[in-house]
């Protein structure tokens, strides 16, 4: 596991319970030798006692001898200078999994683009895991489920079947670009989120956002190439209803201190955790603009970083150019992009509750 933030440590707890032998790598060794004598990680995850058969060092070459897995949790921003260190020691039949929630600036690239060209490996040795996966309550081993994505079945199968235990369930699918977008969007709601709760708007105001911000989301990754029902399963609506609702979640806490006034330059200094959304804004609505889709939430939260739009003035789902009431995009209108999509993943999310559903892709 390289990285040992908040969700390197967890994820490599969630492992070393379901009986592997987890190595971290630290970058500061005062925090790999805590958590090797210590099983702490008082920085990121106070009060939780880490399984003793999870340790970790400051040595990179260290923690990726032997391994037949490897795990990435560091920001996204900082992956591809990850990756030169880390190319060396790679085996040629080592799998890596990207547990990250951001694209790169600059280039628009997904995370498992830039470990497939930083390593420069094939795809079909790549897997990304995401879901509605908050930390500190995971630590806390609080039931949950995650979705393993790979082009290739049979990687997300073995990535599945080590990173699962009796408080952590995989399902798996081979849409990596809906999963991994799936978790990349929700953060640019969860921010809007957060700002409009820091205004001081209530519950109508968010839950539209909510709504429309699936819809946003759906047609970005669809078009983009994702399958539509990944975004309505666990890596879209699914983490979009965990990162906009908890107070945990950093980038919905960084929103909440721009809806307050803070500056952008104020909440980056204020954050000690990676809020990726913050990062994502850019890349994302130019990659949008490239293939024609609006986003004009993610436009309204890049306008309040900016400091263009007074945060209480945003309003992003009640925007349209046009003076005609508009069809919902939604059930109603199959015809337009993302059409019929959102109704069919709120029911699929109810089936799920209701009849404990058990798709491939985790809906
Ligand atoms: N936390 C969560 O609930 C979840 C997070 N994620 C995703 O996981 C990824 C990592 O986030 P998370 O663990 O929460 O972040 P944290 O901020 O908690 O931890 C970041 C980790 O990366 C290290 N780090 C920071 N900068 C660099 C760098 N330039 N090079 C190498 N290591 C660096 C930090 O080391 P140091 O301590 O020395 O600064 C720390 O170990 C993100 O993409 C996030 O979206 C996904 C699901 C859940
Ligand atoms: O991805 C996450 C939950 O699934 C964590 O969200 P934050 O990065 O906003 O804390």
């Amino acid at each position: 596991m390289l990285g040992t933030g908040s969700w390197g440590t967890t994820f490599g707890k969630i492992l070393a319970d379901g009986g592997s032998h987890v190595t971290m790598w630290a970058r500061r060794p005062e925090l790999a030798a805590e958590i090797s004598r210590s099983h702490r990680n008082s920085d990121y995850l106070p009060g939780v006692v880490l399984p003793a058969n999870l340790t970790a060092t400051a040595n990179l070459q260290d923690a990726l001898k032997g391994a037949q897995q490897v795990f990435i949790a560091v920001p996204s921003q900082s992956l591809r200078e990850n990756l030169a260190a880390i190319r060396p020691h790679i085996e040629p039949t080592t799998i890596v999994v990207s547990l990250m929630k951001g694209v790169e600036r600059g280039t628009g690239l997904r995370m498992s683009e830039v470990i497939a060209e930083g390593l420069g490996i094939d795809p079909s040795r790549i897997a990304v895991a995401s879901g509605p996966n908050l930390a500190l309550e995971i630590a806390r081993e609080q039931p949950t489920a995650a979705v393993i994505s790979s082009q290739s079945l049979e990687t997300a199968q073995a990535v599945a079947l080590l990173a699962r235990n009796k408080y952590f369930r995989t399902f798996v699918n081979t849409d990596v670009i809906g999963t991994e977008f799936g978790g990349v969007l929700k953060n640019l709601i969860a921010v809007a989120i957060g700002i409009v709760d820091g205004v001081g708007y209530g519950e109508n105001t968010k839950a539209s956002i909510i709504t429309r911000g699936l819809v946003e989301m759906t047609d970005f990754a669809v078009a983009q190439g994702a399958k539509a029902e990944t975004l309505s399963g666990l890596a879209g609506l699914g983490d979009l209803i965990a990162t906009c609702q908890s107070p945990l979640s950093r980038n919905n806490t960084a929103g909440r201190l721009l809806g307050q006034g803070y500056s952008f330059p104020a909440v980056v200094k204020q954050m000690q955790q990676t809020a990726e959304g913050l990062a994502s804004v850019a890349p994302v609505l130019e990659l949008a603009r490239s293939i024609g889709v609006e986003m004009p939430i993610v436009e309204q939260v890049k306008q309040v970083l900016d400091g263009t739009l007074d945060p209480k003035d945003i309003a992003p789902h009640l925007t349209t150019d046009s003076d005609e009431p508009q069809g919902e995009r939604t059930n109603d209108d199959a015809e337009a992009p993302g059409g019929g999509v959102v109704w069919r993943s709120v029911k699929r999310a109810f089936d799920q509750l209701r009849y404990g559903g058990r798709s491939a892709a985790g809906n």
